[in-house]
């Protein structure tokens, strides 16, 4: 349905619509007339009076005249659209309102006229008239507009009891009404007409006059019984003042209706087919009057359309899409004044049903199929010029998208970097003072740099080889594998992040960083003789013996007897806490020395001194006479000098305490033991050593080669072993940390590493063992634990990046360069890395305590080489 437009482009057809405005058609009331007969020979027989009077165009009055039996009506004036009194012609009532409601079915509009009112009143004489001159009318405009086409269908109907017959097919059987949701009622098998059959509908019309005129002379004799329809359909093409689509079809139908009388059945004094007649017509028409009852009402209650064949049909025309005109017919007789009072009462109720008319655009199958075919092609084209379009467009979105990644990304570098830039800044004045602190972060990162790179190289001599002993270089490049330093079999824990401190900040200065001395780690660790690898020392020979102490003990054992052994056990017992020599001042009594029995009762023990490569054992005997020579070069050989105090002094002052130098005091002590008993000298020892305050030296010495108290090589090995293990077990760094803050080179450290390797032992055993086939042990290379603890970072730099936003790494950057004086990023990020945690407050405690390690390490307390942030050690001064 389209609208109806109201714009000025409607003028031109307002002359040909005639009075009735097409622009409120929208919304309009029933158009509404009244026409008044004049009295026929009948009434004028009986000397009828007219007693209506149209006083003016649209007001008709009562004329009482004064007959006394006349009852009075309680109101006497009505008003209309339009009354026509006795002397106006059909012509009139047709052209003064009926006919622009009859054309607008050229401009797609529905319409409707009827004709109602009392039998003889004129419906006929009225609607026949009407009928002809609008469809002539209609023709005409056809013919005029000669630049629309039209398709004109005509149908005529008859109601009669409710039964709906076809009147130019007489054989045919009572039409059914349907519902078209498009076109309204319809009502099947209509004729259609074209206009060619104009000269039918015209041969028709003037039959139906000529019949009425012959009703006329029977007046009520040959009245019509029955509802009678003309239907003119229409089907155009749009017109110009119509807002439709071109290939639209206007699709409008005009009613032309001529009722039956309304006169109720007892004036008809009707009986039998005539009462049973005017029942039908009378059930028709209440349903009629209720329906223009409710319409006139406007409530939205009900409305019984479907009561009556006549209101079913007529269902458009009242109230709905329809214009509608309504000639209500009246006798001017005082013998029908009431009949006539009940027809203007209609009328009054019928002027107050609004009609809502609209322009029925409809789309023919012909038409239809055609724009789908258009519309279809139109696709088609667009589709396939689109098409490379399409490609070209997703290729660029694509590339749009590949660029925003590369603007992210790039865009968060930036920020990065800015951030990192005000950080330095800010603190450059903090700066200033740590270059002028030794322990400056600068020079750290390029220490570790420095040692990043030569622990790289070092890391893949780390496995303990008479090589390794054979290293005595003095060059800054090997200082890490000098004899001074503590040499393990694990990786070196810093060598992962070489990769990054080296990509990092490659212009880092790299500093020589010279590694703290063994001997600063104290080795105070006790080990029971007995009991250090289960093997009976008796039977050992020197070459065959699996580690250091091993050897020791057998040097000893083979130099003394077991028996002086158990007696330097027992001799041993009585001394005092060596650790409280350091406290104490030197004096010549003893303190009961502090037993700790370090037991190796693990299947890790088992196996690493079954499978660790022990120095003597590898260590050629030409390499040991090398190293003999040199020890002898630089202080009286152990081998030519028996040994005494001046002997161990001059041993632990020297640079050579490698362990090779304590093998050769073990020899020396063991060829001496030949000439003379050791205990002697060696108490002799001890007491001047206490008294020279070098008591670390003096536990050293009785570690080695008296009490088999701990000695370096028991404590590397455990070291080894536990480092191997952490790697072999993915430990954090921060974990490893902790464990390296609780060894103070106290006798209870063999405690902690004894539980640190069952611990291990068993994570490895458990959860790694089908994961690292290489385990721990001698089979762990520094490649492969490279390989696990770059793989290691990996998976934890994923977690750090999936957990950590930006903003959380800006923060805990910021966090590093104040707590930890380090704009080395590599280590913090490393350090992020490693700590692997969400957890900030974790990771400030984790960078406090890089920090003190890193204090520690400076102190010179701790093997700084053990420490995966050993490269953060200062020079020393
Ligand atoms: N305006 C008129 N001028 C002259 N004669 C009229 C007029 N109206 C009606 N008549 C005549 O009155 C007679 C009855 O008219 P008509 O048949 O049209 O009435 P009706 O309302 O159709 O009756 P029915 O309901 O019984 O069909 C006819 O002979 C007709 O010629």
């Amino acid at each position: 349905m389209v609208k109806i437009r109201d714009t000025a482009s409607m003028e031109d057809t307002k002359e040909e619509q005639g009075n009735f405005p097409l622009s409120n058609a929208e919304e309009e009331r029933i158009f509404v007339s009244i026409r008044v007969r004049p009295l026929n020979e009948r009434e004028r027989a009986r000397h009828d009076v007219s007693d209506w009077e149209c006083i003016s165009a649209n007001t008709i009055k009562f004329k009482n005249n004064g007959h006394a039996e006349q009852r009075p009506l309680s109101m006497d004036t009505y008003t209309y659209d339009r009354v026509f009194g006795e002397k106006c012609n059909t012509k009139q009532v047709y052209e003064q309102g009926i006919k622009d409601v009859a054309l607008s079915v050229v401009r797609g509009v529905n319409s409707s006229i009827f004709a109602y009112g009392q039998t003889s009143s004129g419906k006929t004489h009225t609607m026949t008239g009407i009928t002809e001159y609008a469809v002539r009318d209609i023709y005409e405009y056809i013919e005029k507009h000669k630049e629309r086409e039209f398709v004109v269908k005509f149908s005529a109907m008859e109601i009669y009891n409710e039964a709906v017959r076809d009147l130019l097919n007489a054989g045919a059987t009572s039409l059914r009404i349907l519902d078209d949701p498009e076109k309204g009622t319809v009502v099947e098998k209509l004729t259609e007409e074209t206009l060619r059959e104009r000269t039918q509908l015209h041969q028709l019309l003037s039959i139906c006059a000529a019949e009425r005129t012959t009703e006329e002379t029977a007046m009520n004799e040959a009245s019509s019984r029955s509802h009678q329809i003309l239907r003119l359909t229409v089907e155009s093409n749009p017109c110009d003042y119509v807002d439709a689509a071109r290939s639209g079809v206007l699709f409008a139908s005009v009613n032309f209706v001529d009722l039956a009388g309304s006169e109720r059945a007892s004036q008809t004094l009707s009986a039998g087919t005539r009462l049973r007649e005017g029942s039908h017509i009378n059930r028709s028409l209440l349903s009629l009057g209720t329906v223009i009852r409710k319409l006139s009402k406007g409530r939205n209650e009900h409305v019984p359309y479907r009561d009556s064949k006549l209101t079913r049909i007529l269902q458009n025309s009242l109230g709905g899409n329809a214009r509608t005109a309504i000639i209500c017919t009246i006798s001017p007789a005082r013998s029908q004044s009431e009949q006539s009072r009940n027809t203007l009462l209609f009328a009054g109720c019928a002027k107050q049903v609004t009609t809502n008319a609209r322009v029925n655009q409809v789309m023919s199958d012909k038409v239809l199929v055609k724009q789908l075919q258009k519309e279809l092609a139109r696709l088609e084209i667009e589709l396939r010029n689109s098409t490379p379009n399409t490609i070209l467009l997703r290729e660029r979105e694509l590339q749009i998208q590949k660029m925003d990644k590369v603007i992210k990304e790039l865009t968060r570098e930036r920020d990065l970097f800015q951030s990192c830039a005000e950080n330095r800044h800010q603190s450059a004045g903090k700066d200033q003072l740590l270059r002028d602190d030794k322990y400056s972060a600068s020079e750290l990162s390029g220490v570790a740099n420095k040692l990043l790179r030569r622990t790289d190289s070092a890391s893949e001599n780390l496995k303990i080889t008479t090589s390794s002993l054979q290293h005595n270089g003095n060059s800054d490049d090997d200082f890490l594998l000098d004899g001074n330093s503590p040499t393990f079999a694990g990786p070196d824990p810093c060598h992962g992040w070489e990769e990054m401190a080296s990509r990092v900040e490659p212009e880092d200065d790299c500093k020589e960083v010279p590694c703290i001395e063994i001997k600063e780690v104290e080795t105070d660790h006790k080990i029971n003789v007995k009991s250090s690898s289960g093997n009976d020392h008796s039977e050992l020979n020197p070459v065959a013996v699996d580690n250091t102490n091993d050897l020791i003990v057998y040097l000893l054992k083979k130099s003394n007897g077991s028996s002086q052994i158990d007696k330097v056990d027992q001799e041993s017992s009585k001394h005092p806490d060596i650790n409280n020599l350091e406290q104490e001042p030197a004096t010549p009594q003893l303190k009961e020395p502090q037993k700790v029995s370090y037991t190796l009762p693990t299947e890790v023990e088992r196996k690493n001194s079954a499978s660790s490569v022990c120095y003597e054992d590898n260590l050629p005997e030409s390499k040991l006479q090398t190293t003999e020579r040199k020890s002898s070069g630089k202080k009286s050989s152990i081998h030519e000098r028996n040994a005494s105090v001046e002997d161990v002094e001059s041993l632990w002052d020297s640079d050579a305490e490698d362990t090779a130098s304590v093998l050769n005091f073990v020899v020396g002590m063991n060829e001496r033991a030949k000439q003379k008993p050791l205990d002697e000298d060696m108490d002799d020892i001890m007491v001047r050593a206490r008294a020279s305050g070098i008591n670390k030296r003096v536990n050293r010495v009785k570690g080695v080669s008296l009490i088999g108290t701990p000695e370096p090589c028991n404590f590397e090995r455990q070291l080894r072993d536990t480092i191997q293990l952490w790697d072999a077990c993915n430990i954090p760094l921060v974990h490893r940390s902790y464990f390296f803050l609780l060894i103070k080179g106290e006798l209870s450290d063999s405690v902690y590493f004894d539980v640190e390797l069952r611990r291990l032992s068993f994570l490895r055993d458990t959860f790694f063992s089908a994961t690292n086939s290489t385990g721990h042990g001698s089979d762990v290379t520094p490649n492969s634990s490279l390989m696990s603890l770059n793989r290691e970072r990996k998976m934890l730099s994923k977690q750090v990046h999936k957990k950590f936003s930006w903003k959380e790494k800006n923060e805990l950057y910021m966090k590093w360069d104040v707590d930890l004086k380090s704009k080395h990023r590599s280590v913090q990020l490393a350090w992020c890395l490693w700590t692997n945690t969400k957890d900030l407050n974790h990771v400030r405690e984790s960078a406090a305590l890089v920090a003190k390690l890193v204090g520690f390490i400076n102190s010179g307390e701790a093997p700084k080489k053990t420490f995966g942030l050993g490269f953060l050690s200062r020079r020393k001064a």
